[in-house]
């Protein structure tokens, strides 16, 4: 999972593109994210062209954060179980209309942890059963020793018929509310468009583009690149930052650009340099044209070497 982020403007969807099938496209500035698989060389990707304009950077943390502890909630006895019971089927219902609105709460359950006291494992297979007929897209983590059931219902579950859906949700409530004795963490995580749990699996990598001939927004691209290096949930992720646009006269220069992003003592070096184990986030600089389809590659190569 590779992030594209930077400002709007930089070129990062038309990089995705270039990338996706040498195409050269003319794109409006992007509003709401998008993915592609590609390949380069030898590493298969997914890329998130997450869109730079202001409001669009909001959500750039919901594809690489976390869950916090705060986007829980905690349902120890019976009439926290029922609040939830309420709450979840009001969103079984109203959620096909509410997708219209774009932002929404997207997904039902997006987890639910269960601690099973004293449940014998049939029951436990046949709601991992449930789960897995209804739902195309689980991530699933199961401790069969400690007894305890991770469960992620995906927002595939958005595809299915609303009265599916509300089966599913009552079904699983149902279910709960039988069980009784066990907490269940609910985390509901707001985004801005339909995702699948691709937004919560850790991030590889980002790809961190600059139009290096828009000197004037450098300490803006400073700024937010600043915001992500020193964000705990993307530490020890690689970084590469691509200086584009360079095909442009009067662009900056490589140590003009690392000077404005203040990179100029922190870049770990373009050779293969070898960071295992040295608890250093690869970092390093690329000027690039993606017009004309040149420095782009190098800066992938170099990445490659930093994924696994
Ligand atoms: N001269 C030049 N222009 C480029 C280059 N790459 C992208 N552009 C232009 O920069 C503009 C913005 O490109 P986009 O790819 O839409 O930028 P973006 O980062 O996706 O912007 P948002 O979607 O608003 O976040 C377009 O007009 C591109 O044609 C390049 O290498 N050289
Ligand atoms: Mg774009």
């Amino acid at each position: 999972k590779i992030l594209f982020l930077g400002l709007d403007n930089a070129g990062k969807t038309t990089l995705l593109h270039m990338l996706k099938d040498e195409r050269l496209v003319q794109h409006q500035p992007t509003q709401h994210p998008t993915s592609e698989e590609l390949s380069i060389g030898k590493i298969k990707f997914k890329a998130f062209d997450l869109g730079g304009h202001q409001i669009a950077r909001r959500v750039w943390k919901d594809y690489y954060a976390k869950m916090k502890r705060s986007n829980c909630l905690c349902l120890n006895d019976d009439k926290e179980i029922l609040r939830l019971a309420t709450f979840s089927a009001s969103l079984g219902y109203s959620y096909v209309q509410d997708l219209q609105k774009v932002i929404c709460i997207t997904l039902l359950l997006l987890a639910i942890r269960v601690k099973w006291h004293g449940m014998a494992w049939t029951r436990v297979e046949c709601l991992t059963e449930l789960i897995k007929c209804v739902v195309e897209n689980i991530l699933f983590e199961s401790e069969i020793d400690s007894s305890s059931l991770i469960a992620f219902l995906g927002a595939a579950s958005c595809k299915m018929a609303r009265e599916t859906r509300r089966r599913v949700v009552q079904d699983l409530i149902y279910r709960f509310l039988v069980a009784r004795s066990f907490t269940v963490i609910v985390t509901i995580l707001k985004t801005d468009w339909i995702s699948s749990l691709d937004n919560i699996l850790p991030v590889d990598a980002v790809v961190y583009l600059v139009d290096a001939f828009d000197k004037e927004r450098f300490f803006e691209s400073k700024k937010e690149l600043d915001a992500l290096l020193s964000d705990e949930a993307l530490a020890n992720v690689p970084f590469l930052i691509l200086g584009n646009k360079i095909d442009i006269p009067y662009a900056a220069s490589e140590d003009e650009l690392r000077y404005h992003l203040g990179l100029s003592n922190c870049t770990t070096g373009k050779g293969k340099v070898n960071l295992a184990g040295s608890n250093v986030r690869p970092l390093e600089v690329f000027m690039c044209s993606i017009v004309r389809k040149m420095g782009y590659g190098e800066g992938f190569k170099w990445m490659s070497e930093y994924i696994n």
